[in-house]
């Protein structure tokens, strides 16, 4: 088995727990958060400053490196471990999402996605094979389906022919991967419909993957309605494999996510919102760039340890940001994942020590924000 799971700790008041992902590059704790490294880097950081604030995973695109440099390239390169000299797991993401949210770019027919790139407008088509090919040849530890995200809002039809699709799609993704050495999850689609959610959740564990990812959610809809989907969708998987939450999220859901079962999380959030100038507090958002922080000599956050808040003040990243220093968007995105990563490590001791419903009251009473 390329990858596999195991249960440590559950809790017995709430869907959370304790895991370890084992995968060829290493075993990774679980709940985990995955920077995101769309373009073979977690932008503005080295390998080694992404471990350095404790990330052990991360994810990749499959759209974005067929692409550029082209899935080949890498091959010849030995694979995207050592293109990018990261030696941890890496997950690829399979370009599903990323075709669909091409928008008007793209065309779906059964055989696949014909779509023009993002960068030079040139012609490619990508079906459920050539997802698998390009992920082989990638060499990451996880490979994702090739699925259609539906967007939300969407009609009933929409989501039942996206989902009967995706469905059809895994089939051809589990008879077309065969590297040995990596492991191939589904992705349970469903948009907002309980009924096509386990549907899509049947037939997926029909097909017996590894581990499970849920899609299409955090596509707009309210939170509250994404962990109502969660609360229904979670259970039909099964417990002894892994559960990936895709595109998730801001602090308060990360949280919340763990409450539900989810063992995986990826999110742009941190990163992103890096590059312009907002900082993750346990207060919420910090837009470090506004005018009032130019004297506030104190750091980001007072009580964090990570590299920026031990050396550098509000006033001068604020500096940096306003002057376009690069620093700058590499101060923040360090204290970022910091923050996210931190936050994973305190969840697994709440969820540890069986005091996982009292963390969440009390996190979220002070975390204001999204
Ligand atoms: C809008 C954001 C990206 C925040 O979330 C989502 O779109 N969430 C859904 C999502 C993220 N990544 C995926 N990859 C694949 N193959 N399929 C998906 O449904 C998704």
């Amino acid at each position: 088995m390329a990858v596999s799971f195991t249960i440590t700790y559950k809790d017995e008041s709430t869907g959370a727990r304790l895991g370890l992902l084992y995968t060829p590059h290493g075993t990774v704790e679980t709940p985990v958060f995955m920077p995101v490294g769309t373009q073979a880097t977690v932008k503005t950081m080295t390998p080694e400053e992404v471990r350095d604030i404790g990330g052990r995973m991360i994810l990749s695109n499959t759209y974005h490196l067929y692409l550029r440099p082209g899935h080949e390239l890498i091959r010849e390169a030995g694979g995207l471990h050592r293109f990018m000299h990261w030696d941890g797991p890496i997950l690829t993401d399979s370009g599903g999402f990323q075709v669909f949210s091409l928008g008007p770019l793209r065309k779906v027919s059964e055989e696949g996605v014909a779509f023009r790139s993002h960068i030079d407008g040139s012609e490619h088509f990508f079906s459920p094979e050539k997802a698998m090919e390009v992920q082989m040849a990638l060499g990451s530890d996880i490979a994702m389906a090739f699925d259609e995200c539906a967007p939300y809002p969407c009609s009933r039809e929409y989501a039942l022919a996206a989902t009967e699709r995706t469905t059809r799609w895994a089939r051809r993704c589990r008879t077309a991967h065969d590297r040995e050495d990596q492991g191939l999850f589904g992705i349970v689609q469903g948009g907002t419909f309980k009924d096509l959610r386990e549907r899509s959740a049947r037939e997926l564990v029909e097909l017996d993957f590894p581990g499970y990812a849920i899609g299409g959610l955090s596509v707009g809809e309210p939170k509250q309605l994404m962990y109502e989907v969660l609360d229904y969708t979670v259970p039909l998987l099964p417990e002894e494999k892994p559960r990936y939450l895709m595109g998730v999220g801001s602090p308060d859901c990360l949280v919340e996510g763990v409450l539900r079962g989810i063992d995986m999380f990826d999110c742009v959030l941190p990163t992103r919102i890096a590059r312009n100038g907002t900082a993750l507090t346990r207060q919420g958002r910090l837009v470090v760039r506004n005018a009032e922080y130019a004297r506030d000599f104190s750091p980001l956050e007072p009580d964090c340890d990570c590299y920026a808040c031990r050396n550098y003040t509000r006033a001068y990243i604020r500096h940096l940001i306003k002057a376009n220093e690069i620093l700058g968007i590499r101060l923040t995105t360090i204290h970022n994942l910091y923050f996210i990563m931190k936050l994973m490590e305190e969840i697994r001791a709440a969820v540890r020590q069986g005091r996982m419903l009292q963390f969440r009251d009390d996190f979220l009473r002070k975390y204001q924000g999204d």
